[in-house]
């Protein structure tokens, strides 16, 4: 190319770029299918505010933002809607229509897993239906009652050493970020490979704390870049990941191979059991066994280590959550403190009592408000997940979306929706219950119901849903009767407030950032033993 080639190219480039992006703008702005759609205008003609939400973590609270301005549907993205009304979530989660799936962006996960594909990433119905049917075994109520006395020991190995921070009086500050986070892993641990990931006790694999929140944070950003699969196969499949990967990468790395190393020694494990006639009954027990049955074939090393990375992280850091904000509203809260002791304290004659499978734990009316208030206000995946609509358009509250349409609701804005839930910034647990003394009717609790959606809902809907509510409720019935709590006086760990979030309006509020799961902190806490005279 001679020189004046080169300067005509330029010219080129020079003139037509900037018409092809005004262009591009006027198109999204007024003849794109979703431009009757409200939403800011930047948001309308690219993909950047939406990453940029992303990346900071505060998607969830931007989205609840423009609904509160835009009302129930918002374009937050050329192509992306977001729905605040229980009619959005019955459509675009609760139907059984292959018609709509779940979006690129869960193919974005695949390249961090050598494009191996799990239960929650997989796109395909048909597939994905095969896997869950699996995964099912180990979420039964029959192997629910057999994993119980884990959940317990792991339970009663964190009660007794938090003894040791109170002896008598009020203990000093403890994070029951890193409490609640190390309880769950290790409880997980059990579930999943047969086996603790002893965090409660041992600093050993404390990194998974910093690296596993890490790890959701990178996919989870990337996933909505505007150039997403451009950078990911940079990454991956050039030299560049080498050069450009950073911390944040290596964080993935190191859990990766921290999953795939117990899933190694858990598949050796595996080929000494007898069939019928082992008793690790742990989730890698149905899962190793397991064979497609399209092929016949036993699943590849890689699938399993996809699904143990994407186990470890949906089930530990939600559940993590809960317990941390569940704490975090009762101790700021006295009043419903002291009446959920009193209903636990009232019901169980000792701590070795409280079990899911010989008591009504899992029916005591206050504790189940307690966990669900908390799931309202902070649930644990709080932002949009994403769908997207494959053939024929999607009719919700009578206006219809195009195929192409990435379409979701965010379970933060959902559960701050004021049509649903009064004073949606206060915890107020009386709102689950319908008797006389909460004054809340039942059609109140009906509608609350129905926009109710922490663990999403339909075929791609939690299935460690129920095992979640044993955690708690074992975890917050045990902790709650061995022990009085209260806020660290003056403790703003994990608190809104001026200077943080969207300030006042969320100052009662647990905060945690998105990061698909949540990254979060605190709240610190003390506490006693309790007096077992009084
Ligand atoms: C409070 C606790 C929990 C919450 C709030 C929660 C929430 C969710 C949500 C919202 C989804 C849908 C994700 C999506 O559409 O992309 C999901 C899926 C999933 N969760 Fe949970 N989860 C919790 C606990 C657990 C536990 C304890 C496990 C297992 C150990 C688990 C395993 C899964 C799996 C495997 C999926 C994928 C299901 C599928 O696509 O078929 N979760 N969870």
């Amino acid at each position: 190319m001679g020189d004046s080639d080169f300067r005509y190219l330029l010219w080129n480039i020079a003139i037509y770029s900037p018409l092809l992006v005004i262009v591009t703008c006027v198109y999204r702005l007024y003849y794109h299918p979703l431009s009757e759609v409200p939403g800011p205008v930047l948001a309308r003609i690219s993909g950047w505010p939406n990453w940029y939400y992303a990346s900071k973590g505060n998607r969830h609270i931007e989205l609840n933002r423009l609904h509160e301005k835009y009302g129930p549907r918002v374009r937050f993205a050329p192509n992306f809607v977001s729905i605040n009304t229980p009619n959005g979530l019955k459509e675009i989660y609760g139907t059984r229509s292959s018609n709509i799936v779940k979006s690129d962006w869960y193919r974005c996960i695949h390249y961090f897993a050598g494009g191996y594909q799990s239960t929650l990433t997989i796109i395909d119905p048909v597939r994905h239906s095969k896997k869950r049917r699996l995964l099912s075994h180990a979420f039964s109520d029959s192997a629910l009652g057999s994993i119980e006395q884990n959940i317990i020991k792991q339970i009663d190995k964190w009660t007794n050493l938090l003894s040791r921070e109170s002896s008598g009086d009020w203990s000093s500050a403890i994070d029951m970020d890193v409490w609640s986070t190390c309880l769950i892993y290790d409880i997980l641990g059990d579930l999943a490979f047969g086996k603790s990931f002893d965090t409660v006790e041992s600093d050993k694999n404390r990194f998974l704390l910093e690296t596993i929140p890490q790890a959701a944070k990178t996919w989870y950003s990337l996933g909505y870049h505007p150039f997403a699969h451009t950078i990911l196969r940079l990454l991956f499949h050039t030299p560049l990941g080498k050069v450009f990967a950073g911390k944040a990468f290596n964080d993935d790395k190191r859990f990766r191979a921290f999953c795939s190393n117990l899933l190694k020694e858990r598949r050796q494990l595996e080929d000494t059991l007898e069939e019928g006639k082992d008793s690790r009954k742990d989730f890698f027990h149905y899962l190793l066994r397991g064979v497609d049955p399209q092929t016949g074939e036993s699943y590849k090393f890689g699938e399993l280590s996809a699904e143990s990375v994407l186990l470890v992280i949906a089930g530990s850091e939600s559940v993590s959550e809960a317990v941390a904000a569940t704490i975090f509203y009762l101790t700021r809260n006295e009043e419903i403190l002291n009446k959920l002791k009193t209903e636990i304290r009232n019901t169980f004659t000792s701590a070795e009592e409280i079990r899911c499978s010989n008591t009504q734990l899992l029916q005591l009316p206050y504790l189940r408000a307690c966990i669900d208030e908390s799931l309202r206000m902070s649930p644990p995946s709080p932002g949009h997940l994403p769908r997207e609509i494959l053939r024929s358009s999607v009719e919700i509250d009578n206006e219809f979306y195009p195929a192409g349409t990435t379409i979701g609701v965010s379970a933060y804005a959902m559960h701050h929706n004021e049509e649903y839930f009064p004073s949606s910034f206060e915890y107020i647990p009386e709102r689950w219950i319908a008797d006389s003394n909460s004054n809340t009717s039942k059609e109140a609790i009906a509608r609350a119901r129905s926009a109710f959606c922490p663990f999403s809902t339909g075929s791609r809907g939690c299935i460690g849903k129920q095992l979640a509510y044993m955690e708690l409720s074992l975890v917050l019935a045990k902790f709650l009767w061995l022990y009085d709590i209260q806020a660290v006086p003056g403790d703003s760990t994990g608190a809104g407030g001026p200077g943080k979030g969207r300030g006042r309006e969320r100052e009662g509020e647990y905060q945690m950032e998105d990061v698909f799961v949540t990254k979060k902190q605190g709240p610190m806490i003390q506490l006693r033993a309790r007096n077992m005279t009084a």
